[in-house]
């Protein structure tokens, strides 16, 4: 069955901009969605705790900021825009007891809708608006007038308006400009999981540092093997991203594509499709859900460590030398290299 896809013409933006919205949290996702909603003229205002080191950003662009608790109170559409892992209490101490029947929460990833940890009242529209991209480019794309696409979902509909109110978020944040597909939190959550660990985040981080290692061990000069396995994947992607796989193969030599049928497959073998089903799996069966807000809950301590030992690999350091000689500016005004603020 074709997927359900919405673009600018199915969705009325008036609905939002008729709306009181907070949202909560202004990170990667938040800040976004705060922008490019005030800026195609909805009523906006930001919730972040007293003394939050966000908050200045906030202000800085003109936005209204409260607690996260005002907030909520003052709007009739809720967006959830902070670290999932804070989601959970974020709701039962500010959200939940602001929330009336008729108002509406919004999502960006159905984690805490779909392993339980969120349980909002009946007569709450619960909807979810999923950009399927970092934040940043959420923003950037809808300052150049593009959008990102988005996927969009429902969860409870009292109101009977849900699929019409997510529309027309969708649009406020310009992800109708590039098209909007139809989905369930479940598929949402699930297959969002499943992208960003095995694929996209987990699964590209760790080839790449693979072929570093396997080029260093053997002797060559590390700024090589850095050109070779990282610098040049976002020219390849860029060119799946424009014209699919089969224009990345178009566009590169005979050698290498040749060199990618016969050994691609030799890495990526069906050994690795098994564990991906074995990642899959854990992702449904809600075990890799407990084991990170488990670990959340107890301080994060498995988190932190991972996150240590991650930065020092030898490649962070052979590139940020290399990236600081580049004639071009390459990082992101908000990105502390070697750090997770944002
Ligand atoms: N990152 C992304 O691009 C994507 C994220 N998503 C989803 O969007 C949601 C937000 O993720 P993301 O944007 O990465 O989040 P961030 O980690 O960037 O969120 C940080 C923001 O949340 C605030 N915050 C943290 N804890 C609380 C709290 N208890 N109460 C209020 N505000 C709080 C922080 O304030 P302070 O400055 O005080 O710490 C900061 O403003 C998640 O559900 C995520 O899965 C979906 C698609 C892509
Ligand atoms: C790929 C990572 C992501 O799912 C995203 C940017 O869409 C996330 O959770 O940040
Ligand atoms: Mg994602
Ligand atoms: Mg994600």
């Amino acid at each position: 069955m074709a997927a359900e896809i919405y673009y600018d013409d199915d969705a009325d933006l008036s609905i939002i901009q008729g709306r009181k919205v907070a949202v909560i949290g202004y990170g990667s996702q938040g800040h976004a969605h705060a922008l490019n909603l005030r800026d195609s003229g909805v009523d906006v205002r930001v919730g972040l705790k007293e003394g939050s080191s966000s908050r200045a950003k906030a202000q800085d662009e003109g936005l209204r900021v409260l607690t996260p608790r005002e907030a909520a109170e003052e709007a009739d559409v809720v967006v959830i825009l902070a670290p999932d892992q804070a989601q959970r209490s974020l709701y039962a101490q500010d959200i939940e007891p602001a929330l009336s029947d008729g108002d509406v929460l919004v999502f960006s990833h159905g984690f805490n809708i779909r392993f339980g940890y969120i349980q909002p009242p009946a007569g709450v529209d619960v909807i979810l608006v999923a950009p399927k991209a970092p934040g940043h480019t959420v923003r950037r794309e809808y300052v150049a007038g593009r959008g990102i696409p988005d996927i969009i979902a429902v969860e409870q509909d009292p109101s009977g308006q849900a699929w019409e109110i997510a529309k027309s978020y969708a649009k406020g944040i310009g992800g109708t400009r590039a098209g909007v597909i139809k989905t369930t939190f479940t598929e949402e959550t699930e297959t969002d999981l499943f992208g960003e660990q095995a694929v996209l985040c987990g699964g590209m981080s760790h080839l790449v540092q693979a072929g570093f290692e396997t080029l260093t061990e053997a002797g060559y000069q590390p700024e090589i093997a850095y050109f070779e396995v990282l610098h040049e994947l976002k020219l390849i992607v860029d060119l799946m991203w424009e014209g699919g796989i089969a224009k990345q193969r178009w566009s590169i030599s005979d050698t290498a594509e040749y060199g990618d049928y016969v050994s691609g497959p030799r890495i990526i073998d069906d050994s690795v499709k098994e564990r991906m089903r074995e990642v899959l799996s854990e992702i449904q069966d809600g075990s890799f859900a407990q084991r990170f807000i488990d670990d959340q809950d107890g301080g994060a301590s498995e988190f932190q460590q991972l996150r240590e030992q991650e930065a020092g690999h030898p490649i962070e350091a052979t590139g940020k030398v290399l990236r600081s000689h580049f004639s071009w500016k390459q990082t992101d005004d908000d990105y502390t290299e070697g750090s997770a603020a944002r």
